[in-house]
């Protein structure tokens, strides 16, 4: 689907953390979430999410991450509620890791690293008719951050880390079909931050709402091991590098609000 492959990411050194300066680059992400000047919001409403596991189309290794598409051509996998007015759709979700379980998510808590973050990817379905439209917007896309923790085996998890081996390479990509990605949320989805930033690799657009889930999903060590066995670099070329610390570093604040859905 367009949410991705029209998003192909530049081909920047794949420890892509970027000199670039974006225009206004007033509300860039990631950001470090200060729990104590999180404004508890009444207003902010749980999430409602209704994902269709038949929706689910393939899993490709963009060189970056690895990204599982949903068909957004209609609004059969979901997001609305939390901050939001408006109804957005799923188009692919993707993960960011670290060479290590000392680090690896883009989000932190009180400076808190993660050994890796989930996101989510929506667009305004409501205002837009594209994702490419909605990818301009500053009310076009919502993303859902989860962080991931090392502990026991994620059961849902399994059958996307199975698929893994398959896409080794940049754009390589094989068919998936019937996955609930909302078997990867945690159990608790009404506690979250939320605020305004952007995508974290080019177009590094000013057009995200973030909500990041408070509670993390826990993954065994070794179904980590499996996604840093992937590589950021295609068969053809003959330096394989193995895609870990594929994480943005961390923006500044410039005097947003961080809004908690909880007290
Ligand atoms: Cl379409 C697209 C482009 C970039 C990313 C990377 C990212 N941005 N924010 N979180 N991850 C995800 C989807
Ligand atoms: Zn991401």
């Amino acid at each position: 689907t367009a949410c991705s492959s029209k998003y192909v990411l530049s081909q920047m050194h794949p420890m892509w953390q970027g000199p670039l300066v974006v225009p206004g680059g007033d509300r860039q992400s990631p950001i470090d979430i200060v729990v104590r000047k999180s404004i508890f919001d009444s207003k902010l409403k749980p999430l409602v999410t209704k994902y269709d596991p038949h929706t689910c189309q393939q899993i490709w290794n963009n060189g970056y991450s690895f990204l599982v598409e949903y068909d957004d051509t209609t609004d059969k996998s979901t997001l609305q509620g939390g901050p939001m007015e408006d109804k957005f759709r799923l188009c692919q979700f993707h993960f960011h890791w670290g060479e290590t379980n000392a680090w690896g998510s883009e989000h932190t808590v009180d400076k808190k690293l993660f050994p890796a973050e989930l996101h989510l990817v929506h667009w305004n379905s409501d205002k837009y008719s594209l994702f490419e439209e909605a990818v301009m917007e500053d009310n076009g896309l919502a993303v859902i951050g989860v962080f991931l923790k090392v502990g026991k085996r994620h059961e849902g998890l399994q059958k996307l880390v199975d698929a893994l081996p398959a896409i080794r390479h940049k754009n390589s990509v094989v068919a998936f079909n019937r996955f609930d990605p909302g078997c990867l949320l945690p159990t608790n989805t009404d506690d979250y931050w939320t605020y305004h930033g952007s995508l974290t690799t080019p177009p590094l657009t000013e057009s995200v709402t973030w909500m990041i889930m408070k509670q993390h999903i826990e993954v065994s060590h070794e179904q980590l091991a499996v996604f840093r066995s992937l590589l950021f670099t295609s068969a053809e070329e003959d330096m394989q590098k193995s895609m870990v610390n594929n994480f943005r570093v961390q923006q500044p604040l410039r005097g947003r609000a961080v809004r908690s859905s909880f007290n």
